[in-house]
């Protein structure tokens, strides 16, 4: 049996693993999720990727939003408003809310996130095996231009994201906590004994580049004997989804497809994917020494979702012989 690792983030990750499902109903897939969005919030712990990748694969995401749950409602949030307590800008429903119940009453009683993820993965049962990239906490900041002031200041990500929605200019993203966390239990295992390795259209950067930032992540990557291939979240210079150039722009990489082959860099990627859009930049990607195709890279339904992964895994193969 094929054993694939995908380093997953939030919606664009969730949607690429449905499509790879449906590519390659056999395989036994091992996603490594993002968990430096995660923030705590009323005393709850919410990881909102990991809840994408689950609700995503498992049937239950509010599917025109990409992320929360479907047929949500919202009277708690309502309710914490009418005491005056926020943040309001941050959408949790009533559905969602329970998941996050669940996992800080877990946490509390002393399960490290890995085992609280299976457990709530036991209900949802996504056909995958979904690891936190980290049991350790790690939140991912920002340092923008103070919205409310003068100069600069550092907010989580899910403010940069959600409540300013990236119209700020971002400086740097910092993944507090990553140097001293250690991978999730079985993180570093799943990519030594993975046949093919992915990199879905995440953002490269507060995604991807997060979970690589776990000390031993990247190196596991870089050493592992399988193919690495990734599929550009950047079409036409410009992100699919999201605004992944507001945080390229802030760690000093173009918002180009070429670019973020460059960024991720050969010593970790052996092949890469462009939308048949970027065509013109393959021979650039691939005097890089990074094997690349342009082929369409738009999640618009499942079956071109399950083209595009059938197409990595077509290049991993190419790569391998
Ligand atoms: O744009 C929003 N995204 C929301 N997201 C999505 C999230 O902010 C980001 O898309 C991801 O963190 C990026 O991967 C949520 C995700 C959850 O799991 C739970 C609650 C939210 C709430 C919001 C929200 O209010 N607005």
């Amino acid at each position: 049996m094929q054993r694939i690792v995908v380093l997953a983030g939030g919606i664009g990750g969730a949607r690429f693993l449905r499509g790879l499902k449906s590519a390659a109903p056999e395989a036994d897939i091992t996603v490594i999720g993002n968990t430096g969005d995660d923030i705590h919030l009323f005393g709850l712990k919410v990881c909102p990727d990991l809840d994408t990748v689950m609700y995503t694969l498992g049937g239950g995401i509010h599917e025109e939003q990409g992320w929360g749950r479907a047929d949500e409602t919202f009277a708690v949030k309502e309710e914490l408003a009418a005491y005056g307590v926020g943040p309001e800008w941050f959408g949790l429903g009533d559905r969602d809310f329970a998941t996050h119940i669940v996992r800080t009453q877990m946490t509390a009683a002393g399960y490290p996130l890995s085992a609280v993820t299976e457990a709530l993965c036991r209900r949802w049962q996504p056909g995958v095996r979904l690891l936190p990239m980290s049991d350790d906490r790690v939140e991912t900041h920002v340092l923008v231009d103070d919205p409310d002031g003068e100069g600069r200041k550092a907010v989580h990500f899910q403010e940069y994201w959600v409540r300013l929605r990236a119209s700020v200019p971002a400086h740097a993203v910092v993944p507090v906590g990553a140097e001293e966390a250690k991978p999730a239990p079985g993180v570093l295992e799943a990519i030594a004994g993975a046949d093919v390795v992915l990199f879905p259209p995440s953002n490269p950067v507060v995604s991807v580049g997060t979970i690589l930032a776990v000390p031993g992540v990247r190196e596991a990557v870089e050493a592992a004997a399988a193919p690495v291939v990734g599929l550009s979240p950047i079409v036409g210079d410009a992100p699919v989804r999201g605004m992944a150039d507001k945080v390229l722009a802030a760690v000093g990489v173009e918002a180009t497809a070429a670019a973020v082959a460059g960024h991720y860099g050969a010593g970790l990627l052996d092949g890469w994917l462009v939308d048949t859009v970027d065509a013109g930049c393959v021979d650039r990607v691939e005097a890089a020494g990074i094997r690349c195709r342009a082929v369409p890279l738009m999640m618009t339904d499942l079956p071109a979702t399950a083209r595009m992964a059938a197409e990595a895994l077509r290049l991993a193969e190419e790569v391998r012989a």
